[in-house]
């Protein structure tokens, strides 16, 4: 028990304090994260909990929802330095003590919450260690501590999962708050879904199903893994060629390059975003680098061609994804107020212009 440290975070009162199993020092480091902890931000209960035949409770929305809203913020019930701390360190009877003992610590409430979790472990384990094995939501690393942490939630870990999710959760840090934002439109009385494959999202449909057996013990029947026949062999070769596409490079070579050459064809950027963009939609798989930089490179090709209205279009979507994946527009909402104002703005038709004027001097 030495080297972990049963602490409450963050130290106020009136809301929710979460129960944290920590390592020395960890504490310290977020305490004095500077702004820590900013406040909760309140969100209507626009969700609804209902039991489903073979998936146990679920979440359905009961308004609509657009890219980028956020549908929870909650502070966690219980954090700990690993998602999934207990499968890791098996038949560890000091790690179940922690637990027991974090859960005393918690208003009755809480307690009475978190033991109402669902259990997909059975009696392989202590019942705690099943609840957080099946609720824990990555968290990536906290002050610290360069692991994987695990947040376990009241509403957010009821979320079932799909390889096509319609939502993704977010960690705010500073608030110690678990986000769930939309990741697609939703429309009110559709399930809300969120992905918990971590090891491969883009892997064939076998891979993902035999680690949601191993993981969280079912077996997923999400409209992905429903596809058969040749339409499923097109869903793995799409989930294929997005991930590849992750290697591809971030920075705008490609972009300036084209700018820059005005014999190259004038769709070039805008088909390749369009074609990466697309295949994302009908995949429902939004790899979160490819998405965010096709958006962006999307918009910056339209303002230096110049294209008002499809620079405003495009920078609306950016600024929707932007917040889906990083809680704020990232800027783009001015741009799409003021596309002329960026400094791609008629980059390239400037370019073209230059290169007709140099073209008529040669004759
Ligand atoms: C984190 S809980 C989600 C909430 C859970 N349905 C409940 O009743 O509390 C994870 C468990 O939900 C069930 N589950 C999640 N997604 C599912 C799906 N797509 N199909 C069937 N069961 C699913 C599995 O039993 C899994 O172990």
């Amino acid at each position: 028990m030495s080297h972990r440290a049963l602490v409450t975070l963050p130290p106020i009162l009136t809301e929710r304090v979460t129960n944290t199993l920590l390592f020395v020092g960890m504490k310290e480091a977020i305490l004095a994260l500077p702004g820590f902890p900013a406040p909760l931000t309140y969100t209507a209960r626009s969700y609804e909990l209902r039991s489903i035949k073979d998936k146990g409770l679920c979440l359905f929305a009961t308004a609509d929802f657009d890219t980028g809203d956020l549908i929870i913020c909650e502070r966690p019930l219980f954090v700990s330095t690993v998602v999934h701390p207990f499968s890791l360190r098996p038949g560890d009877p000091s790690a179940n003590d922690a637990i027991v003992e974090l859960l005393s610590r918690m208003c009755e409430y809480d307690r009475l919450m978190f033991y109402v979790l669902h259990n997909c472990k059975g009696n392989d384990r202590p019942r705690e260690q099943g609840i957080i094995d099946t609720n824990a939501i990555n968290i990536g690393a906290l002050p610290g501590y360069d692991g994987a942490c695990g947040a376990v939630c009241m509403e957010s870990s009821r979320i079932n999962h799909s390889c096509t999710p319609n939502v993704i959760s977010r960690w705010d840090l500073l608030a110690f708050t678990m986000e769930i934002r939309a990741l697609t439109p939703i429309r009110k009385g559709e399930e809300i879904t969120m992905s918990y494959l971590e090891l491969d999202e883009a892997a064939p449909r076998a891979t993902r199903r035999r680690e949601l057996k191993e993981k969280y013990n079912f077996f997923c029947t999400c409209p992905s893994c429903s596809l058969t026949g040749a339409a499923g062999k097109a869903s793995n070769v799409r989930r294929a060629t997005i991930q590849r596409l992750q290697e591809t490079s971030y920075d705008d070579d490609e972009l300036e390059k084209w700018i820059n050459d005005a014999s190259a064809p004038e769709d070039k950027i805008t088909k390749a975003c369009l074609f990466v963009l697309d295949m994302m939609e009908k995949e429902k798989y939004f790899n979160e680098k490819v998405w965010a930089v096709r958006s962006q490179r999307l918009c910056k090709a339209y303002c230096a061609m110049e294209k008002l209205e499809e620079a405003k279009k495009s920078a609306i979507q950016a600024a929707k994804i932007w917040k889906a994946l990083a809680g704020n527009d990232g800027g783009w909402l001015a741009v799409a107020e003021a596309p002329q104002k960026t400094k791609y703005w008629g980059l390239r038709t400037k370019k073209i212009r230059e290169a007709k004027r140099a073209k008529a001097q040669e004759a």
